[in-house]
């Protein structure tokens, strides 16, 4: 089966075809992006709506995908595109440097939609806000630290084997083997 991931973020895709056996096209197709502080709310929706546009014929999947920093209430959360595309990664490190607490989390919630009922598969995984730092993966991945090391000095492979999207691909993939 051709699993077609709606995206415009060549490195969500790199992420997957690491993970899943299936074939991994890209479509890149600019679904609406509902305003909602819920992840798999905007998923779903954007999955239905790619669905019906593009086709019906394979399945598609939906990444929504976010930084969540404790000492800003969650901010940028469902908004993380829009600050990294507007404030940029760095600034949003300078909102953290001074806070006692830089505790943060990845969550993704990836989105499966065949015409017939959505499914969710969700991730998240903790870190630490720090100053950037390598020149891997994409995103807020140069200042989120886990476990030593920031995603942005991670392989492929061991950015997997912890991320928020990994762990939610890793759900997806066992459910796709059963059904
Ligand atoms: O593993 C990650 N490592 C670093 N940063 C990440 C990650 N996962 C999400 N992020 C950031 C990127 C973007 O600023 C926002 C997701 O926004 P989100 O709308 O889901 O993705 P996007 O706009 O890049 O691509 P698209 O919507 O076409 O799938 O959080
Ligand atoms: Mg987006």
């Amino acid at each position: 089966m051709t699993i077609r991931f709606v995206t415009s973020n060549e490195g969500k895709v790199r992420e997957a075809r690491e993970y899943l056996t299936d074939d991994v096209e890209q479509i890149d197709y600019d679904y609406t992006e509902i305003q909602s502080d819920d992840l798999a709310e905007i998923a779903v929706a954007g999955a239905k709506e790619a669905f019906e546009e593009t086709g019906r014929d394979d399945p598609v999947l939906v990444d929504d995908a976010g930084l969540f920093v404790d000492a800003l209430g969650g901010f940028p959360g469902p908004y993380s595109s829009y600050a990294e595309d507007t404030v940029g990664v760095e600034r949003v490190w300078n909102l953290v440097e001074q806070e006692e607490n830089r505790r943060a989390k990845f969550r993704c919630v990836v989105a499966y939609y065949d015409g017939d009922e959505a499914r969710t598969f969700e991730g998240a995984v903790p870190g630490r806000i720090v100053a950037p730092r390598g020149d891997g993966g994409f995103g807020y991945d140069p200042i989120f630290e886990h476990e030593g090391a920031t995603m942005a000095e991670m392989s492929t492979e061991r950015k997997n084997a912890v991320s928020h999207r990994g762990r939610a691909l890793a759900k997806f993939a066992d459910w796709l083997a059963e059904n």
